[in-house]
């Protein structure tokens, strides 16, 4: 099979021709942003369930990292337990290898990008990869929940994470004032931004969420 930047590429020559096969498709690419324990990991499992997306979450990503017990473990392990970021070349690289992995076209990217420099790392790869196209992601989610529904969810979570305590939870709230707001509003003022109101029960809030992977549906029906 071809890789997806590979059918990228191709897929413009076939394009041309006016013949494209159904698995050359250009990524589509959905960031899904909003606070710790605002509901990104739940909301990602119905649009894959929904949609058919492949869900790369870049905390899970990290886990494994720390799990697998690779070189850059024990630096992981101690970004997250005090709620900072991990280098950026870190994270793109674990998210770069999925997608090359992956046999889907149509990206949910949980939890990244987390700071503006991990905007730009990401969106440098991009542009490595797909030159032609641009280097924006198709949607941008945020899901915009009160700080202390986030708190006391993130307390209940029950995954045995070493980050959800109130120190860390506190310290997590505080680096997405300061570094994650900053990239969801250049994705607002780009117009990429999509706001979910994130309280309500998980049906309701997918009833927000489900419209806008709906509308992407019919326009890929109509062009293709
Ligand atoms: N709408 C909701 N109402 C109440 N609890 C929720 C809701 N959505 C998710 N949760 C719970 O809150 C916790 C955090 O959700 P999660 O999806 O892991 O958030 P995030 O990935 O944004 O940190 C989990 O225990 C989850 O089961
Ligand atoms: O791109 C990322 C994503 C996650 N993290 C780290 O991993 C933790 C957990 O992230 P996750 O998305 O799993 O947390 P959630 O928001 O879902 O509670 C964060 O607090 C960060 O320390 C990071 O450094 N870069
Ligand atoms: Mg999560």
């Amino acid at each position: 099979r071809l890789n997806t930047w590979e059918s990228l590429t191709t897929g413009i020559a076939q394009q041309a021709k006016g013949v494209i096969a159904p698995k050359e498709k250009t990524p589509f690419i959905t960031f899904v942003l909003g606070g710790p324990g605002s509901g990104k990991g739940t909301q990602c499992i119905k649009i894959v369930e929904t949609f058919g997306f492949a869900h790369l979450s870049a905390g899970d990503l990290l886990r494994r990292e720390i799990a697998s017990k690779s070189a850059d473990g024990a630096m992981i392990l101690n970004t997250i337990k005090e709620g900072k970021i991990v280098p950026s070349q870190v994270t793109v690289k674990l998210i770069q290898k999925e997608m090359e992995l992956s046999d889907n076209h149509k990206f949910l990217i949980d939890g990244f990008p987390r700071t503006e420099e991990n905007r730009v790392s990401f969106e440098q790869i991009l542009s490595e990869w797909q030159s032609q196209i641009g280097v924006e992601p198709n949607v941008v989610l945020f899901f915009d929940c009160p700080e202390e529904e986030m708190v006391k969810r993130v307390l209940n979570r029950n995954e045995g994470r070493v980050d959800d305590n109130l120190e860390t939870i506190k310290k997590r709230l505080t680096v997405f004032q300061a570094l994650s707001l900053p990239v969801i509003n250049y994705y607002s003022e780009k117009g990429k931004l999509y706001t979910i109101k994130a309280i309500g029960t998980e049906d309701e809030i997918f009833e927000q969420v489900r419209p806008i992977f709906a509308a992407f549906e019919v326009c890929s029906q109509t062009v293709g």
